[in-house]
């Protein structure tokens, strides 16, 4: 069994057991009666190389990474040094993130914020909304095609940004026969847990121009992102590297003035 399927069989309980408590119809209601999502396709095509900085307790890969005693004021640092969206890892077994951090972060910060979780089900979208999310992540490497399409088509319809990872040629093209815009390239195998920053050089070029281009993981400091805009990403997702840093705010404004200066690669779009 790969690290993915373990992570997506407690996945698949935990949602069970949330869905008992709260069950479908009551989320689909409570989902409506959030306040609008907030546009993350605008933030992203904002001039320059975005950062989207994440709030991350822990990893399978490392293990507990920082004591976060407060994620909303994190994510107020992050705002402030200038992120474009906030991604919250919502996953208790492996990343002991939560849906009271997503709460924490919505309420704190006025920029988009992603539930960045193992989406298995169309629950955990209206779940996303509910609790004020503006953009989910579909992995594609754990959905099947019809069910990344049609997880795909209810996160919009409900007024969110999917965005859609991938980690090989493959499941790039399955994204995109999927219909989606925004497009993120993971470094880390999640299958495996090795990271090669080098997949992103790989994949990015296939993309059509009018795709939004996310590369993640692995950033530890500009050279990284200076690296992955050269080989066209819009913006870059950060976790490790920020909440590991000792000044959060700090990180993510180096990020964001080498990502915007006059002499870093434009974005493709
Ligand atoms: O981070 C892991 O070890 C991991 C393992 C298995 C599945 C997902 C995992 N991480 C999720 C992410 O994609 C990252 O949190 C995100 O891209 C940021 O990566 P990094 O900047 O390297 O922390």
């Amino acid at each position: 069994m790969t690290v993915l399927d373990s992570i997506l069989d407690g996945v698949r309980a935990d949602v069970a057991a949330r869905e008992a408590i709260t069950d479908f119809a009551a989320i689909k209601a409570a989902a409506l009666k959030a306040p609008a999502a907030l546009d993350a396709m605008a933030a992203l095509r904002e001039p320059g190389i975005g950062v989207i900085a994440e709030v991350k307790r822990a990893s399978p890969s490392k293990g507990p990474l920082a004591e976060i005693a407060d994620p909303a004021e994190l994510a107020l640092a992050y705002e402030s040094g200038g992120a474009r969206i906030i991604s919250v890892l919502t996953e208790g077994r492996r990343f002991h993130g939560s849906l009271d951090d997503l709460d924490a972060v919505r309420k704190a910060v006025s920029i988009p914020v992603l539930r960045k979780d193992f989406i298995v089900g169309p629950y955990q979208i209206h779940e996303a909304r509910a609790h004020g999310a503006d953009v989910i992540l579909l992995i594609v490497a754990a959905l099947e095609q019809q069910a990344l399409a049609s997880l795909l088509d209810r996160t919009e319809s409900l007024g969110m940004t999917a965005l859609v990872e991938v980690h090989t040629e493959e499941e790039a093209d399955r994204a995109l026969d999927a219909g989606a815009s925004v497009i993120g390239v993971n470094a880390r195998n999640l299958k495996t847990l090795e990271v090669d920053r080098d997949s992103f050089a790989r994949i990015a070029p296939g993309l059509p121009s009018g795709v939004l281009k996310i590369a993640e993981s692995g950033v530890r400091g500009t050279a990284d992102l200076l690296a992955y805009a050269g080989a066209g990403a819009d913006a870059v997702l950060v976790g490790e590297g920020l909440v590991t840093s000792g000044d959060p705010r700090t990180a993510v404004a180096d990020l964001v003035t080498a990502g915007t200066h006059p002499s870093c690669p434009k974005p493709s779009r």
